[in-house]
Order: C-alpha cells, then structure tokens, then sequence
C-alpha cells in the first residue's frame, strides 16, 4: 500500500506541490518479513563527518537495557557516535525517505551482549531535491523525543557524508501485515486483534499527548519486537504541534452553552494550570448523581452516530484533556485506503485522524481488507467519502466469539465515523475509546506484562540465523560500494 504526500513543505508553510506515490507496495513485506524489493544501499565505506551531539540522553524505559547502556558506552569512550563504529548486516527494508540496515556495534562493548540495532540511512542531498527533507528532519525530531516501550527508540544520530543515520531499536519479528498474511485465512482472532489494537492505542495516546498526530497507522507500520510486544515506527508523515491541556469543565460548559443555545455543541474549555502529563486517565471516575446534562450529552444530541451516548454514566468532575483534539493541517498524507475521509476533502484534519485510521486498522485485522477499498486508488476515495461502512458476513463458533464481535463492530463503526467531529476520540481523546467495551478487562498499565499472541525467535537463534545467513540476504561489496538509490516515484493525480 503506498503513502501518499502533498503540500511538501505542507506543515510548516503553505506551499503546495503535487501528490506522489512510491514505487512501493504493501506486497514487498509479505511472505519474507525483511525481504525489499528495492535495491538500494549506502556506502559503508563513508568515513563519518563529526558525529552530531546526542541530545535525548534521558530515556528513563530503557536504562536496564543492553543495547542501550552499549550506545552510552561507546559514546562515552570514543566521545562521539558515526557511521564508523557499526557494521552493517543486511538491508531490513526500504521506504519512501531511506534504507533501513541492521547492524552492530564493530567492536563489542566488553561486558554487554553484542546486540542489533536498525540504522536508517538518508540520502539528504536525494530528499533535498525531491522536497522532502524536511520529512526526514520531523522523523528525527520526533523520534527524538520518544520514550514508550511501544515506539521506537532512537539510540543515537549522525550524519556521514550527505547520508543522516538514525540508529534505532530492531525489531525481529516483522511488521503486522506480514503477520497477518501467514495466519490462515490471513485474519488476526478477535483476541489477537485486541491486543494489538491495545498497544497501538496506547502508542497513539502517547504520541497525542507529546502532540504528534501520527497520521500514517496501518499494519506495515507495526513492528514486532524480540518480545512479542508492537513497536510503531515510521514518523516521516507525522504533524507535530503544541499541545496544551485543557479541563473539560462540564458545569462551565453547560453555563455557557445554556447562555449561547444553540451557538455550539463544543465542550467549554479551559487551559488547566498544569504541565502536560503523560496520562489521560480522567480526574476522577466517581459517579456523582444530578440533573445535569453531561457534555456528552449535549454533543450526542446532533450525533447521529452518537458514541458517546454510551458514556451516560461518567463523571462530573473536570477531566484533563492532554491531546491535541484542537490540531489543524490540511496536508493530504496518509496510505489511501487509511485516508480519513477529512484528509481526503481538504477541509482541514487533526488527531481524530489518528482514530480513523486506527478503525481502518481494527478492521484489516480482523477481516482481512480494509473497509473502502476500490477498484482503484481514486475508487477507494470516492468510496471512503460516500460508501457507508459494512461488514462481511463471518463465521463465529460460539456465543462468546459472536458477543466480541458485536462489540468490535460497534467500536469500528464508532471510529469510522464520516465527520472527524462525531467520532469516538474526537471529544477526550483515547481514554473514550479506552472505555468502549470491546476493551473491557483490559488491563492498560499491566499490558506489557501480557504475553503477546506471537513471540518471535529469540535473539540467540537470530544471532544464530544471521551467522548461517538463513535469515536475510547479505549486503554484496558492490551493494555496499554502491551509493543510495532514490526509489522509482511517479506522479499520481
Ligand atoms: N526498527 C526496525 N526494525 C526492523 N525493521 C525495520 C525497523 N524500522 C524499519 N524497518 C523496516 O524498514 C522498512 C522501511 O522503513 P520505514 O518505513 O521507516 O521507511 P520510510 O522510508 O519512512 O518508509 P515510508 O515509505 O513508509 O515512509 C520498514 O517497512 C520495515 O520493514
């Protein structure tokens, strides 16, 4: 499936250029999951320029890890990191921004594991020319501030020669869509689908309240770590802006709203006195009983599909919104089958996009396709806009099984909701979706402790499999000689 960008510099100014898509497909990942279909590489004969000052020394998540303390380590005895220090392994995949290697530290840090890493490479003066640098910068930037155990770390940056190396955590097991393509009948179990729609969510709700809308959800961009847990990766396409928290003052909001009738059907907020926190918790779950109107309510009453009419029972209290339900862009990026149908019209999307895209994904797990998907690309948006959404019939083997569907297919259609204003998340961000029943009993902050549905090969048999090169096809001299090789790109509308 191939992402889709416009408006290059989009973001950050209001400049506009046409839409390209890559000579890549979802198809290059799927039966081997490192296996591209690209051929491109670095020269990693390249001596490195000065090595550039690591700035995101503070990565609380993963100061018991190996990897890590290896990059303080060599950092601290060679005062710098480059390209020099690290072999390369074998290409992992190509993108529409660079080439992903896996690698090693050359010499090993004595006392630590020898472990892998993910270096992607750039080729800025190659971006530079296609307008897209500035993706390439906003991935590092965001990457840079991460640190959550479902997204990546970047260990260490640098620059060799026009190349910029991103040096980031490995994760053996593939992306999701190759996951999903070696099951039979090539669809994730309700359970599975769960799980790792949980992590996701909270990957998601973690990257809103740092204020990146993410913008580019799907399977192939779900990895699988060592330990069977998701890691979300690809930031090139992702919005970043100020996130400020809010209170959620319902009886405020119902002054006011009383006061201007039908002028809005907007909560009332209120910038709280606080720092952003990485929580969306709400204040409070007491039940207080009264007469009043919840904001939900009120915003359910010209809903349609009203998903927060299930909520009749949350609390009064002022409730902390630390996501940013407020961002704005009118950048047409994405993967045309995830496009939310705002995306797609022009009018200008924020991080509820991030919630369609994520019923879009719920979706391709559990039934294999995506919901809107045409004949071709243009159908696909005609139907994303117009079609309503359905479901295939399938076969469910017991009551329980047809009771989670139920559930899973009201959330679905919660979040593929057409207008980005009436769909769950829109309001209060992840924690709606959260509440939604298909995730009862799940327990958010012990969900690192759950095992996985999938645990990939342990590192020693990739270690092992490296060694008997029945895991990757090697870099070739003439791979490693050969300079970067900006992929195929044709011109879509
Ligand atoms: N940390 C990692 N561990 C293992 N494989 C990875 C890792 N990061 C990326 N890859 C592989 O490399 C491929 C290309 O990476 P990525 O998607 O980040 O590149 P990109 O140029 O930004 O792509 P896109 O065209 O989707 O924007 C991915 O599909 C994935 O298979």
């Amino acid at each position: 499936m191939a992402a889709i960008t416009t408006r290059d510099e989009s973001d950050y100014d209001s400049s506009c250029s046409s839409i390209t898509v890559p000579d890549s497909s979802r198809s290059w990942m799927s039966n081997l999951s490192f296996s591209s279909r690209r051929r491109s590489s670095v020269s990693v004969c390249s001596s490195a320029t000065e090595a550039s000052l690591f700035s995101s020394a503070h990565k609380p998540h993963k100061a018991n890890q190996a990897a890590w303390e290896a990059m303080k380590r060599l950092r601290s005895t060679k005062g710098r990191v480059g390209l020099d220090h690290f072999r390369l392994l074998r290409r992992l995949g190509s993108g529409d921004i660079g080439n992903v290697y896996l690698c090693q530290i050359r010499n090993p840090v004595v006392g630590l594991p020898q472990c892998f890493y993910a270096m992607k490479v750039v080729d800025r003066e190659a971006l530079a020319i296609r307008k897209k640098l500035h993706r390439a910068e906003m991935e590092k930037e965001i990457l840079d501030m991460l640190d959550h155990p479902f997204l990546p770390t970047l260990y260490a940056e640098f620059d060799a020669s026009h190349y910029s190396c991103l040096v980031m955590e490995f994760c053996p097991g593939g992306d999701l869509y190759a996951a999903r393509q070696r099951l039979p009948g090539k669809c994730f179990s309700i359970s599975s689908a769960r799980f790792y729609a949980a992590e996701t969510l909270l990957a998601l709700e973690y990257l809103h309240m740092m204020g990146i809308v993410y913008r580019d959800l799907k399977p192939e961009n779900v990895l699988v770590r060592e330990d069977g847990h998701i890691m979300l990766s690809d930031f090139d396409l992702s919005l970043k802006c100020d996130v400020v928290p809010k209170l959620l003052r319902r009886k405020m909001y119902l002054e006011s709203n009383q006061k201007n009738a039908k002028s809005s059907s907007m909560p009332y907020c209120v910038a709280a006195p606080m720092q952003p926190v990485l929580s969306c918790f709400s204040a409070s779950n007491k039940k207080k009983k009264g007469t009043v109107t919840t904001i939900t309510e009120q915003v359910g009453a010209d809903n349609n599909h009203d998903h927060n009419a299930d909520h009749h029972h949350q609390e009064l209290d002022p409730e902390m919104v630390a996501e940013p339900i407020e961002a704005r862009s009118k950048s047409f990026v994405g993967t045309h089958e995830y496009l939310a149908p705002e995306v797609i019209s022009g009018q200008g999307h924020g991080s509820a996009v991030d919630w369609w895209t994520f019923g879009v994904f719920l979706y391709e797990m559990l039934y294999g396709r995506t919901p809107f998907k045409g004949e071709n690309n243009e159908k696909t948006l005609i139907n994303i806009l117009k079609q309503p959404l359905r479901f295939p019939r399938v076969g469910v083997s017991s009551s329980k099984e047809f009771e989670e569907m139920v559930k899973v297919q009201d959330l679905i259609s919660k979040l593929l909701v057409k207008n980005p204003k009436k769909r769950i998340g829109s309001l209060k961000g992840s924690v709606e979706i959260k509440r939604h029943d298909f995730f009862k009993g799940v327990n958010w902050a012990l969900i690192r402790s759950v095992r996985p549905p999938h645990v990939p090969a342990a590192n020693s048999d990739l270690h092992n499999k490296i060694r008997n090169r029945a895991y990757l096809p090697k870099l070739s001299k003439k791979e490693r000689d050969e300079p970067f090789q900006i992929p195929h790109h044709v011109d879509y509308f």
